[in-house]
């Protein structure tokens, strides 16, 4: 096998080519072992020594490509770059990092995303990529999921880059550009892939502004003196993204959308909610018909009667055709629900991630139907804000020249990721064996009987002084159970993105001996529990998961905030069978379920086990995610520039920190 040269580091042709150089197992334990020994003789010299090994790598990889020549001498880049950081992570944080994290880094640092089981340290892995492309001095985005996630990693490791003179920042929502400029002329800036994608999109806003004006003017202005607007950012130059899978592949579905203000109440309030009123008067089958997802489409007799509404279809203020109204009004009552897809907070409306439970202060929906779902609330109709620039996750992030990421379940969707952004996915082996448990499901017939099971199991495990993680699906579903545990007289603790507490404060209390939290997903991922000595020695964190999620990525995330980096910990499934997977997707097991259910009370036999419903549901969630990546496929086709995608997918990934 051939060694990745510089050359052919800095300009790998394809997505196969990283593939073969991150499968030289061989390769990658000597680049450690001898990285280990840099770190053993840096470890020896004076303070300031890593800030001048970085100086040095910096001069190294910044000259001209073609005096790059040797093999050997990108293996001894990384060497060196290993042994800087090792030293730095040792002094900061008196920890060394295992064999695994620096494996993932290698891959990543070759373009490669690094599929690493959950706790087993992805956040130390980023680390060494990170470092090297900020060597190239271009600046480097790790991308997180979340807002939390940035700033907690940026907090965490900025002594350890400070250490190697590398500058680091963290970028949020609310900054003025004065200080997004600030924290993107950094080495390495972290932030959401949010904040990170909208503050591109506001520069791409200021570009097309600037090319707008004519030249005339443009040349009259610069006589001025006038300084033309600067951007935010410096380019795309280099990701990392941390948790690849949901940042590139589920939140990409949703494109970002710059918005101008809303100009105060819509002009149109009226006729949102006369539909809402109109559709009590609709029924199922006869007037519309639901057309899957949460589509609903008007039957010829519902076109009539809604037509038949002259006063409105006549009205002057409509901005749409009548009808749409009422598909609005009609989505809005049928297939989104309060507490599962929005909350209403301060009389607005926000919208909820389905994956991530997250709450968007600013998200909107589009295409009147977030006025319809306002009318419904019958809180105050705000007109619709104008679209001012918008581009698809897809398209953001395959503009960058460099991509790479980590991740804990890039199951099924290797080929997606290889296929649309360029980059292979490496599996990373376990350090040890997870010691997690995971108990047998527990099987009900109805949510309420569940609710109330999954209350007992909680209660009797923090009794034994373990601490206990709800899971759930829904901001909904946390409040019920929240209400129960109340009844009880138990104390816990509710992460729901609507609840009071910090949720900082909230994720570093769930580790104590005997805690209950209840959380939407938005503990799901990344969250990292810290167990105290007591909660270890009773055996860990136990992840209730109170309803299984259509992705089977989603589920695993959650049971692996159980029994990371070697603790001991356990997980139990706790499914109904009017769960709205099971309604939604797979009625057939719902009836299953009803049918063993009449049969053990009839004749005491128990034939849920020999069903295998666990093996039944992950092949219900296996056809929703390929139902997804297919949607998601059809999305970068309709992507209007997917020739010219297509097109770049062959130059792409420049797998090298030395680009
Ligand atoms: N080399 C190390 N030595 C000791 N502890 C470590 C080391 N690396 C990571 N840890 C600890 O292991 C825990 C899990 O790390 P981290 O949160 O980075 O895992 P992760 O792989 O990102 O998990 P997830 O997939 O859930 O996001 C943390 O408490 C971290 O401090």
């Amino acid at each position: 096998m051939t060694h990745p040269t510089p050359g052919t580091l800095n300009r790998t042709s394809s997505a196969r080519s990283i593939a073969r150089q991150t499968t030289d197992t061989r390769w990658i334990a000597s680049v450690i072992q001898r990285g280990r020994d840099a770190a053993i003789a840096i470890q020896d010299d004076a303070g300031d020594s890593l800030q001048t090994h970085t100086q040095r790598l910096k001069t190294w990889i910044r000259q001209p490509h073609d005096q790059l020549k040797r093999s050997d001498e990108s293996t001894e880049i990384l060497t060196l770059a290993i042994g800087v950081v090792q030293t730095a992570v040792q002094r900061e944080m008196s920890i060394s990092l295992f064999d695994v994290q620096w494996h993932a880094g290698i891959v990543m640092s070759l373009g490669s995303i690094a599929e690493m089981q959950t706790g087993e340290g992805k956040t130390l892995a980023g680390v060494l990529p990170a470092y090297l492309h900020a060597l190239r001095g271009q600046g480097v985005h790790v991308v997180t999921p979340n807002a939390y996630l940035a700033r907690r990693d940026y907090e965490q490791l900025r002594p350890v880059y400070e250490r190697c003179g590398i500058s680091t920042s963290v970028v949020e929502d609310g900054y003025d550009d004065d200080q997004a400029r600030r924290a993107y002329a950094s080495d390495i800036t972290y932030g959401s892939a949010h904040t990170i994608g909208f503050d591109f999109l506001r520069d791409q806003l200021i570009e097309q502004q600037t090319a707008s004006l004519a030249v005339g003017e443009r040349f009259l202005r610069d006589l001025r003196g006038a300084q033309s607007p600067r951007g935010r950012q410096r380019g795309l130059i280099s990701a990392i993204v941390d948790e690849a899978d949901d940042v590139l592949l589920d939140d990409a579905v949703s494109p970002l959308i710059l918005s101008g203000a809303s100009n105060g109440d819509a002009v149109d309030a009226e006729l949102h909610r006369i539909a809402v009123e109109f559709i009590n008067d609709l029924s199922e089958g006869e007037h519309f018909v639901f057309a899957g997802g949460d589509r609903i489409e008007l039957t010829d007799a519902g076109f009539t009667t809604v037509y038949q509404h002259i006063e409105a279809a006549t009205h002057s203020k409509l901005v749409r055709p009548w009808h749409e109204y009422i598909v609005s009004a009609l989505r809005a009552a049928f297939c989104y629900q309060r507490d599962v897809h929005y909350v209403v907070r301060d009389s607005e409306i926000q919208l909820i991630d389905s994956s991530t439970g997250r709450v968007f202060a600013d998200r909107t929906w589009s295409g009147g139907l977030h006025q319809a779902v306002q009318a419904r609330e019958d809180l105050k109709i705000t007109s619709e804000s104008s679209t001012l620039g918008r581009v698809t996750k897809q398209r953001f992030f395959r503009s960058y020249r460099f991509l790479t990421g980590m991740t804990g379940t890039a199951d099924q969707c290797q080929d997606e990721l290889e296929r649309v952004y360029g980059t292979p996915v490496s599996t990373i082996e376990l350090r040890h064996p997870s010691k997690r448990e995971t108990y047998p499901p527990r099987v009900v017939m109805t949510r309420d009987e569940k609710y109330d099971a999954v209350v007992n199991e909680a209660i009797q495990l923090a009794a034994s002084g373990r601490p206990v993680l709800i899971g759930t699906l829904s901001v909904s579903e946390s409040l019920e159970i929240a209400a129960r545990l109340r009844e009880r007289d138990c104390e816990f603790k509710i992460l729901n993105g609507i609840q009071d507490a910090d949720e900082a404060a909230v994720i570093s209390a769930a580790g104590e001996s005997g805690a209950i939290t209840v959380a939407t997903n938005l503990a799901g991922r990344g969250t990292d529990i810290g167990l105290d000595p007591e909660s270890l020695t009773r055996g860990g964190l136990h992840v209730i998961v109170t309803q299984m999620h259509s992705l089977a990525r989603v589920d695993r995330q959650l049971i692996g905030r159980a029994a990371r980096c070697g603790d001991p910990g356990s997980c139990r499934f706790f499914i109904a069978a009017d769960d709205d997977l099971l309604i939604q997707h797979a009625p057939w097991i719902s009836r299953h379920l009803s049918r063993c259910d009449r049969l053990a009370e009839d004749c005491g036999l128990d034939i849920t086990r020999r069903f295998k419903l666990l093996k039944q549901i992950e092949t219900v969630q296996r056809r929703t995610q390929r139902q997804a990546t297919i949607r998601r496929l059809r999305l970068l086709q309709s992507d209007s520039h997917e020739q010219q995608l297509l097109t770049l997918s062959e130059k792409r990934p420049d797998a090298c920190w030395a680009m």
